[in-house]
């Protein structure tokens, strides 16, 4: 057969699109006996499955004709409404999107031309870092801490640069699990008014705090104040099924024209099966939900921070959460995570490795815990398996 140098017959863009690590670790973790906290990939015992397959069966044999016909770009209009009293906005504030990878694929789009300069944090969360480098950006980074993005550091990128967004996680950053205090969202609310900026705010993981209560998102701050240049990304893929892919974008009614339209060409609609799906789903027992949702995954970051006070040799240093999926760890300088992953996969244990999250490179020595997913005993499992491999790592140093 004749064969094709496919690389030849690419657009100039196709080089700018690389795999997802995340994505590309998963397939690893599939192997029988391999205890992954790779992907944040939330507990399936948490997963609506029986409530799901009755209410499926339901809207299919009541408005079949409606589930499997083409919806609205938009969004199936009930959930829409819902998502718009939920958050305390217009629906035409709203756009359904196929997850909120699906948002940050269109935000690029519509925002990034080439050499666009794009701010995020480093590290940032690497699906926005696959999704915007396809638009071909100049990615501006500030240091990423416990308490969010240095704004010392921001206030001297701002200064010299226009960002065409800022990309940001304000609570429970993913991957260095930060949390951004009140005063601070305040204060870079301010420097952004100042300037006149679009922040895209990725609230991922708003319902998956441990304290009492949600701080209010930079996009509540904003709205409080009248300024209209958030733009809100949630998803019920933490908090009901990421399979379903049903996220949502919340934004001043021009940028959502905008969006949908960039959206019509991308893929028209959000299954409309999957979105009246999750709309059933929230109408009973939805904050019952969210708080057995916060308890397991708090009692899963206790047993991972239990083993790791236990297990860890000195030296090695990681984050508390407060919420979110995920353990931020940095090895000692020197030490490599990606080699560090050679020696965890060969005891059955996955992680990922740190470097991904930094669009400006780095981070060769941190690595991301994801507990989300395995039980208690996997998770104290994979713990000691992660730090005989490490020993057997600094024996090789
Ligand atoms: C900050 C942030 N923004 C968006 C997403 C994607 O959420 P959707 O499921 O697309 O709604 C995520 C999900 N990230 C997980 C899941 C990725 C799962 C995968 O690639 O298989 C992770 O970092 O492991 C996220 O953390």
């Amino acid at each position: 057969m004749k064969t094709l140098d496919w690389n030849t017959l690419f657009g100039k863009g196709a080089g700018r699109i690389q795999a997802s690590t995340i994505r590309e670790l998963l397939k690893l973790t599939q192997r029988p006996g391999v205890i992954s906290f790779a992907g944040g990939l939330p507990a399936p015992e948490l997963f609506p499955k029986e409530e799901a397959a009755r209410k499926a069966a339901e809207i299919l044999k009541e408005k079949g004709e409606v589930a499997l016909q083409y919806g609205p770009t938009e969004g199936y209009g009930p959930l829409r409404t819902w998502v718009a009293e939920w958050i305390g906005v217009k629906p035409e504030e709203v756009l359904i999107t196929t997850g909120s990878q699906q948002a940050l694929d269109l935000l690029g789009k519509v925002f990034l031309d080439e050499g666009s300069p794009v701010l995020l944090e480093a590290p940032s969360y690497m699906g926005a870092i696959q999704a915007f480098r396809a638009y071909g950006p100049r990615f501006l980074t500030v240091p990423a801490g416990e308490e969010g993005p240095d704004l010392e550091a921001l206030e001297a990128t701002l200064k010299r640069e226009r960002p065409r967004f800022l990309y940001l996680i304000p609570s429970f950053q993913n991957p260095s699990g930060g949390l951004m205090p009140l005063r601070a969202r305040k204060r870079l609310l301010e420097m952004v008014m100042a300037q006149g900026l679009v922040v895209v705010e990725d609230d991922a993981y708003r319902e998956l705090y441990f304290g009492e209560s949600r701080l209010p998102s930079l996009f509540e701050l904003a709205r409080e104040v009248g300024y209209p240049g958030v733009i809100y990304l949630s998803s019920f893929s933490k908090i009901l099924s990421p399979g379903l892919r049903v996220a949502f974008a919340v934004a001043h009614p021009e940028a959502i024209t905008k969006l949908t339209q960039a959206k019509q060409g991308s893929d028209l609609h959000t299954p409309v099966l999957n979105q009246m799906l999750v709309h059933e789903l929230v109408q009973e027992g939805f904050p019952e939900r969210l708080s057995k949702i916060r308890a397991t995954y708090r009692a899963k970051a206790g047993t991972m921070l239990e083993a790791l006070d236990q297990e860890m040799p000195k030296g090695v240093r990681y984050t508390r959460p407060q919420g979110g999926m995920f353990v931020w760890m940095e090895l000692p300088q020197g030490l490599s995570a990606e080699a560090l992953f050679r020696q965890a996969i060969a005891q059955d244990v996955a992680f990922v490795p740190g470097g991904p999250f930094f669009a400006g490179g780095g981070g060769e020595n941190t690595l991301r815990l994801s507990y989300a997913t395995m039980g208690p005993e996997g998770i104290v499992e994979g713990v000691r398996r992660l730090a005989k491999a490490l020993k057997r790592l600094l024996a090789l140093a």
